[in-house]
This record gives structure tokens, sequence and C-alpha cells, in this order.
């Protein structure tokens, strides 16, 4: 098989957790446990609380670091009478260059549904946002062997009506919700069926070029300890991570994952 010509990325979701100044510390510790070439080789981002990324912007301007940053939902809206909400507009001018979408906890918390996840996708593009489009399923669908179509579903729902221009720049997550915040890792095989069912279905609703350049992640409790075993999978080409991106040094050593494996 030609090797993997796709950057991996790590990227750290940190939920509801961090105030601004907690925000800084991490980031500038996260930075400087890392080389300059580790932080070439692998694409590192940080997904702090909107409250946040004024503080995150101005410490990556200001000391130049190589980290990326990014939101973790948006409005499908560009401006308006929508109370509590963030459009892609204002996430672009603070310096993002990624926000979540569809992510299991914002269709469980706040019902939404790939209809307005399909609108979020377009809003991010729209603005120049990279979207990291999530998926994935539930315990009782996993336990009933769905899990292929239930994800391939919801990738068709979230991507309806793109061009195959505009699916090079989604990434994609694919999060089993039963491995999320519990410990329980996917195996290495389980997130390659379904990452590499993702591409398959790429390139049947695209084509071959295009969905060899779609990054798709694994996400569901990756620590330094597993994620060399995950990377090794064909498919996957990074990692949504949520608990353990908040300790910048459990963080940094998942970025060095490159010199555990050989891919
Ligand atoms: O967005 C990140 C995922 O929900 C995974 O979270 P976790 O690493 O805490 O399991």
């Amino acid at each position: 098989m030609a090797s993997n010509p796709r950057r991996p990325l790590m990227a750290g979701n940190w939920k509801m957790n961090l105030n601004h100044l907690e925000a800084n510390l991490l980031v500038q510790k996260l930075a400087a446990s890392l080389t300059e070439k580790q932080l070439t080789d692998v694409e590192t981002v940080v997904l702090p609380p909107f409250t946040d990324l004024r503080t995150v912007q101005t410490a990556v301007d200001g000391d130049k670091l190589l980290i990326g940053y990014g939101a973790q939902d948006l409005s499908p809206y560009q401006s308006g009478a929508y109370t509590g909400d963030i459009s892609g507009q204002m996430l672009a001018k603070l310096g993002c260059t990624y926000v979540v979408v569809g992510h299991s906890e914002r269709r469980q918390y706040h019902h939404e549904d790939d209809a307005l996840v399909n609108d979020k996708v377009n809003a991010a593009l729209a603005n120049g946002l990279t979207p990291i489009l999530c998926i994935g399923e539930g315990l009782e669908v996993r336990e009933q062997l769905r899990h292929v179509p239930h994800c391939c579903d919801q990738l068709d729902g979230a991507l309806r009506g793109l061009t195959a221009e505009q699916v090079t720049k989604v990434v994609v997550a694919y999060e089993p919700v039963w491995a999320i915040g519990t410990g329980k890792t996917a195996t290495p095989e389980d997130a390659q069926e379904v990452c590499g069912e993702v591409r398959k279905r790429l390139t049947e609703t695209f084509d071959e070029t295009t969905a060899q350049q779609v990054r798709i992640l694994y996400g569901g409790s990756v620590k330094a300890s597993n994620i060399a075993s995950i990377m090794a999978q064909p498919d996957v080409d990074g990692a949504l991570i949520g608990g353990a991106s908040l300790d910048a040094e459990e963080f940094a050593q998942i970025c060095r994952f490159p010199e555990h494996i050989t891919r």
C-alpha cells in the first residue's frame, strides 16, 4: 500500500472545561512540550470553550506557537437574533481554523439532527473553517451490529449537497458514543472497521481522489498508552481527544505518537 499522504491531526476537545487563565497555561505548556519538528509532523489543535478563544488566539499569535485552534460548535446562521449562539464569521475573525460539528453531546443534549449538522457544516465551510464532523453509534446500535450503516447514514446526512471539492475540506471524526469518557476504548480494529467504511462511502458518493484526501479521526478514551495502536490503522489519520487533552503532558505524549509506530 502507498504511504499515507494525509498529515496526522490531533485535536483536543476541552468540552466545558478550563477558564481563560487555565487555557493560556495549558497552551503554553503544550507548545513547550513539543519540538518544532513534532508540531510540523503532527498537526496539533486545541478546541477550547468560546470564552477562551481570544486568550488562546493571543497566546498563539503572540508567541508564534505552531498550535491550531478552533471551537466546539457554531450557529448555522451568519448573524441575527439567535441569543446565546456564535457564528462562523465570529470564529473566523478570532483566527479559528477548525470547528467541531455534530458532536454526540450536542446531538444528545441539544437534539441536533443530521439536517442541522448539514447546515452547520455548510456554515463552517462558508466561513473558511474546517468542520470536524462527528459521527458515531450508541451502545444499543453497536450491540445490534448496525454501527456501520448508522455511521454511513450520519455521514450522508451531514454531507448532503456538498461538492467533492468541499468534502476535501472536511475532517470526519468517528466517535463511538459508548467509548466517550468511559475509559472503554474501541479496539484499533473497531476504529479501522468504521473509518475504512467511511472512506469507502466517500469513494462511492464522491470519488477515490476525494476520499483519499479526507482525514478521518478516531475519538473515545484516547490516551498516550493507546494512541500508537490506533494510529497504526491505515484509515485512521488522527484523534479527537477529550479528557486526555486537558493534561498538557499527556496530550503532548499523544502528539508524539510517531516515535512509537511505523506506518
Ligand atoms: O471529543 C472528544 C470525545 O468526545 C472523546 O472524549 P474522551 O477522550 O474524553 O473519551
